[in-house]
């Protein structure tokens, strides 16, 4: 088995990636290891590629933050033999929270991944992109692609620039003419909110759809319609919250496994962190799985299935 550390050093903190890189040497002999910087967008989706194609069998640690991870999966969707896993180094790494506060937190464990088990994990292919996460195209994505510039100011961390950027872009407007089309739901009128998840968070910990499961074969979408700057005050904290089913009235909400939706106008839509732009767009489950590998102490379902069960489950039925 090789090991193939994918490291963005422009993710999180300075100096970060060089203490990686000796807490990667505690644990890995060096023959066993290779590791390598990003230097900018499309390299680690490059530098996965080309460790997947060699057809062996493969662990993909992809270390800095959920743009980082949508790269290495892009790479190795699809490919029994590759497996990935994300080692949080981003400042939201919202993929990470479906194992918990103290599941996310054992991602730094690189001993604990090394020897962890893996699960197929359902992907959502947008318009050719594929996403693990959660994809979103209304005022929840206008803030995504535009958090960059409140990371960017001294002593603003993860949550807190979500929030400074959706007080801007709540100020510009919170609707966009919209057709949408999802399940038996047609819509067409004012969009404030459009989120498909597969997984459970996004935007630094809204949790819109906490049923949400990464493996289930289900996308879980929700459509809020036109709403004013008060109401939209009062209902996004339950909409964060996931408590989408006490707001019949603004959420419709459909789980599925495809929506399209267009617009006059190009659409912002952002595929875990990855910002699109494009007036149409067709979203489906992809026939595509990719594993997923992580402690063996964690898990995004707390009972039911075990992690062990699953491995064996995903190399015969990975699709
Ligand atoms: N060496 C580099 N210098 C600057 N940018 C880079 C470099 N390598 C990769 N990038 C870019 O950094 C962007 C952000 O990466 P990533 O999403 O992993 O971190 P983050 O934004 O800190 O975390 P999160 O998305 O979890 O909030 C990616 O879109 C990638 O294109």
């Amino acid at each position: 088995m090789r090991h193939i550390f994918i490291i963005n050093p422009s993710a999180g903190r300075k100096n970060s990636a060089h203490k990686l890189l000796e807490r990667v040497d505690a644990v890995f002999s060096p023959g066993e290891y290779e590791a390598a910087y990003t230097a900018g967008e499309g390299d680690a989706r490059a530098l996965a590629e080309r460790a997947v194609a060699l057809g062996e069998p493969v662990r993909l640690y992809a270390c800095g933050g959920d743009g980082t991870l949508n790269e290495v999966v892009n790479a190795a969707a699809g490919r029994d033999w590759a497996a990935v896993t994300n080692v949080p180094m981003g400042t939201g790494n919202d993929f990470l929270r479906v194992f918990g506060p103290e599941g996310r937190g054992r991602f730094t464990d690189l001993a604990a991944l090394r020897d962890g088990p893996q699960a197929g994990v359902d992907l959502m292919d947008c318009n050719g992109l594929l996403g693990l996460d959660v994809v979103c195209a209304g005022v929840d994505a206008r803030v995504a692609a535009e958090v960059h510039r409140f990371k960017r100011l001294p002593v603003v961390g993860g949550s807190l620039a979500y929030i400074l950027s959706l007080v801007a872009e709540v100020a510009k407007g919170i609707t966009r003419p919209m057709t949408v089309d999802m399940g038996p739901i047609h819509y067409s009128g004012p969009v404030a909110i459009l989120c498909v998840c597969n997984g459970r968070y996004y935007g630094g910990g809204f949790c819109p759809v906490p049923e949400a499961q990464p493996d289930d074969g289900v996308l879980d979408m929700l459509l809020v319609g036109d709403i004013g700057r008060l109401a939209f005050g009062r209902y996004v904290g339950r909409y964060a919250a996931g408590r989408y089913r006490e707001c019949p009235e603004l959420i419709q909400a459909w789980h599925g496994d495809a929506v399209t939706f267009s617009a006059g106008e190009k659409i912002t839509v952002v595929v875990d962190g990855e910002v699109l732009r494009d007036t149409s767009f067709t979203l489906r489950l992809s026939e595509k799985k990719v594993n997923f590998f992580y402690p063996r102490d964690v898990f995004w379902r707390e009972s039911s299935q075990t992690a062990n069960n699953l491995v064996g489950a995903v190399s015969e039925n990975g699709r």
